[in-house]
């Protein structure tokens, strides 16, 4: 039976074929031979059967020349939502993994942040990590910039000139060893106009998100003015936490007043349904429920977890506490920019989870799949809107073709629409997806950004 929303807008689009996706009640849902449409403000208006295609184009009236009809090998799956990147940090990803976190941060991350206060060494990486994210096929990406106003706003413009649906934060810190850090007051008055400017250019799929660094680099002063920020002007919030042991020993020795490190946070009403924290290894079941109660979630970041040798999440027990939870590449502490890689990382960390206790239940690709798309989503709140296919959601999706020619991929024993999906997963790259689209329009092969 179709999924229908009474028509509104004009259909844009139709394609039909499988598509693959999550929902609420399953980890994968194939329906094959489907029509989907996407109307002119680039939601999805309907999902039926290829079979019905006379009864849906006389209700939404489009014609048999308006639908695409996907080729052999090709399937559509929701856009991949990055729950967590560091945008200045693509400029040094795939080097620097030899220290562990608070050495790292000291020797590689702030001096190179540093350099952002150049708006043209900014342009240039901020240009390239939205290019080669969207390339691999992440519709949404949760952004840190720098501590740099300019700096951010001008990530928000690359961000949205290229289609992507983003958020993206100008990183708060007031406590740091080196120079790379503002006062208390020039960091509260530029996350003030950061926030002021980026709504103001009114990009349709691009919004700020308050930006704590961790709790080691913030006063609690600092904590507590960007929770009245965020909450007077009901913004996302992002940052870090209990990702290694070292920083949950400094966060103790910093708020000794505080339970935990969890704890910090809340107090400064930093945990709310729209919070999203990376990392989380090292987190107590009793911090897991405060999440659980705040609504606040998780980004998984395994690829950094393990280059820096931060520690093992346990998404099982994450999810036993139902707390939301999105995947993360964490570029740079990560060192692929693409979420197929957060995905397989995801599973080898469940997998090495299981060889350590065998009562661990490892994860599967499906589950990791709805992690990838609509755990991602939910996440950051924004599951009203994108996550999978259901009618009224923004069309967020890649065309994936699981055999191109010349690509990573041979076909050889089955071609069934899960086995496709599971061989994308491990094997595939950008050269398996020939299409993304961002709330209906296509960004990839790339548009031509918007002339100044
Ligand atoms: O992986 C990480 N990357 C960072 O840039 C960072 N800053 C604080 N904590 C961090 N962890
Ligand atoms: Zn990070």
């Amino acid at each position: 039976m179709a999924s229908l929303n009474r028509p509104r807008a004009k259909i844009a689009h139709v394609y039909r074929g499988t598509f693959m996706h999550s929902t609420q009640d399953t980890t994968l849902e194939i329906i094959e031979d489907a029509l989907l449409g996407v109307d002119t403000v680039g939601k999805i208006a309907f999902i039926g059967k290829g079979s019905e295609q006379d009864k849906l184009s006389q209700t939404f009236r489009f014609s048999s020349s308006n639908v695409t009809q996907l080729k052999q090998h090709e399937f559509f799956m929701p856009g991949m939502v990055d729950t967590h990147i560091h945008a200045p940090q693509y400029s040094y990803t795939g080097t620097a993994m030899d220290l562990p976190l608070l050495q790292w941060l000291n020797t590689y991350t702030f001096p190179v942040e540093s350099r952002f206060k150049d708006l043209k060494f900014a342009h240039r990486v901020y240009t390239e990590v939205v290019k080669r994210t969207l390339k691999n096929g992440t519709t949404t990406a949760c952004y840190f910039a720098t501590i740099h106003t300019d700096a951010s706003l001008l990530l928000g413009k690359i961000a949205n000139d290229f289609g992507q649906r983003a958020f993206v934060g100008k990183v708060c810190m007031d406590r740091n060893k080196s120079d790379y850090k503002e006062t208390t007051q020039e960091c509260q008055k530029e996350t003030c106009r950061f926030i002021a400017e980026l709504l103001n250019k009114k990009y349709p799929l691009v919004k700020p998100v308050v930006t704590p660094r961790f709790a080691p680099s913030c006063t609690g002063d600092l904590l507590g003015q960007l929770g009245a920020i965020a909450r007077k002007n009901n913004l996302h919030i992002q940052s870090h936490i209990s990702e290694n042991v070292d920083e949950v020993k400094l966060v103790k020795e910093l708020f000794p007043e505080s339970k935990s490190y969890t704890d910090v946070y809340h107090k400064y009403n930093l945990l709310t349904d729209k919070t999203v924290m990376a990392h989380g290894c090292h987190l107590t079941d009793e911090e897991l429920t405060l999440f659980s109660e705040t609504g606040a979630s998780l980004s998984h970041c395994p690829n950094s977890n393990i280059s820096l040798c931060s520690g093992l999440l346990n998404v099982r027990n994450v999810l036993k506490h139902k707390v939301k939870l999105g995947l993360g590449t964490d570029v740079a502490g990560g060192y692929s920019a693409s979420m197929l890689d957060a995905v397989r990382r995801t599973l080898d960390t469940s997998k090495v989870l299981t060889i350590q206790n065998p009562k661990h239940q490892a994860l599967t690709f499906d589950e990791v799949f709805r992690l990838a798309t609509l755990g991602g989503s939910q996440a950051l709140f924004l599951d009203d809107q994108t996550g999978n296919f259901e009618v009224g959601k923004d069309f967020d999706a890649l065309r994936v073709n699981v055999a191109p020619p010349g690509g990573p991929i041979d076909l050889i024993l089955c071609d069934k629409p899960k086995i496709q999906l599971e061989k994308f997963l491990n094997l595939g790259d950008d050269r398996n997806i020939v299409e993304v689209f961002v709330a209906g329009r296509k960004v990839v092969p790339f548009m031509e950004p918007a002339a100044e």
